[in-house]
């Protein structure tokens, strides 16, 4: 088949790379809208979470998997075939390396896993942050970056500057098939509306928690529905599923002073995602090693 220059192209596209590589973040920005989580701590990615870069010559679905790591639990175990199944459906893969950490054992086991599995699917390799190093260790991870697998493409990107971030699309893009557009204007994602909802609560949770926290914390929505004669309200019950009394009493805090900064920050970006007023309902539940049960974890949505 012979291709057009000009002709419209569309496609999936998903960032890999190790935990904190900064691949939310960069989804985020090129898709413009609070889709996908970030927090200062690792592993916080759970759900592939989908934006859609609309461009008129282009529309880029992207795909947010969760960082891949040695499986140690089931849950782990189902994080990285969830990874597996997305890097063999996309067109092209972004793999992230952050600029001011060096090239390490969890990049070349990255780059194993994706000679192994996604052999076919070309590599857009990301130097990430660039903002935090100096152009000399940019010029030299990007050397280092060459070492480790054969890329489409290479380019130093940082999100906090707005630094190449077009050329990243553009990258990208050029690596899609021709095809129309997939999904109409407008629309930012097609992850359900719950699961966005559950995702901003988490992330309200997480966030000043030190510690392991992060793998314990599963949110689950219960109800979500608009209040009896009201177009302008929504109710939200949801549960926040920790593993240990331990750690119930961090989430709630003392006086249920945390829990209730947990609801408000919440609260404010729900209400954001929604465009409507939302009563947020907040209950700490201890649901004992949610993480190893594989019934509970289909409850919880792996
Ligand atoms: N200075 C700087 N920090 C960044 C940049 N991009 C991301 N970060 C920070 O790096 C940290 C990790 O970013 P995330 O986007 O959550 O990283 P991730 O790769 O999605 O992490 P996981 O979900 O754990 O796999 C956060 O604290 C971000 O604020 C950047 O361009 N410059």
């Amino acid at each position: 088949m012979t291709s057009t220059p000009d002709a419209h192209r569309s496609g999936f596209a998903c960032f890999v790379g190790r935990p904190n590589a900064g691949k939310s973040t960069l989804m985020n920005d090129l898709v413009g809208s609070k889709v996908a989580i970030t927090s200062s701590k690792p592993q916080t990615t759970r759900h592939a979470i989908r934006g859609i870069v609309h461009r008129e010559d282009a529309q880029l679905i992207v795909v947010d998997t969760p960082g891949l790591h040695r499986p140690r639990t089931l849950l782990g175990e189902r994080l990285n075939d969830l990874v597996h199944e997305t890097w063999s459906e996309v067109d092209v893969i972004g793999f992230c390396v952050p600029a001011d950490q060096k090239v390490g054992p969890g990049d070349r086991y990255i780059a194993e896993q994706l000679a192994k599995v996604a052999r076919r699917t070309p590599v857009v390799g990301v130097v990430t942050k660039t903002d935090l190093v100096g152009k000399q260790q940019v010029a030299e991870q990007l050397l280092a970056l060459q070492e480790l697998m054969d890329f489409a493409e290479l380019v130093p990107v940082s999100a906090v500057d707005d630094y190449q971030m077009n050329t990243l699309a553009d990258l990208l893009v050029s690596q899609l098939p021709e095809g129309p557009q997939l999904y109409p204007d407008g629309e930012l994602t097609d992850e359900p509306e719950e699961t966005l909802v559950a995702e901003m609560i988490r992330e309200a949770a997480l966030e000043g928690v030190r510690d392991e926290l992060p793998h314990s914390l599963a949110v689950t929505i219960e109800e979500m529905v608009p209040r009896d004669g009201r177009d302008d309200l929504v109710d939200v019950h949801a549960v926040v599923h920790v593993e240990r009394q331990s750690q119930k009493s961090i989430v709630i805090g003392r006086g249920g002073e945390r829990l209730r900064e947990v609801g408000t920050t919440a609260r404010k970006h729900i209400q954001a995602l929604l465009g409507s007023k939302i009563y947020l309902d907040l209950h700490v539940k201890v649901t004992k090693d949610w993480q190893r049960d594989p019934r509970q974890l289909r409850k919880l949505g792996f």
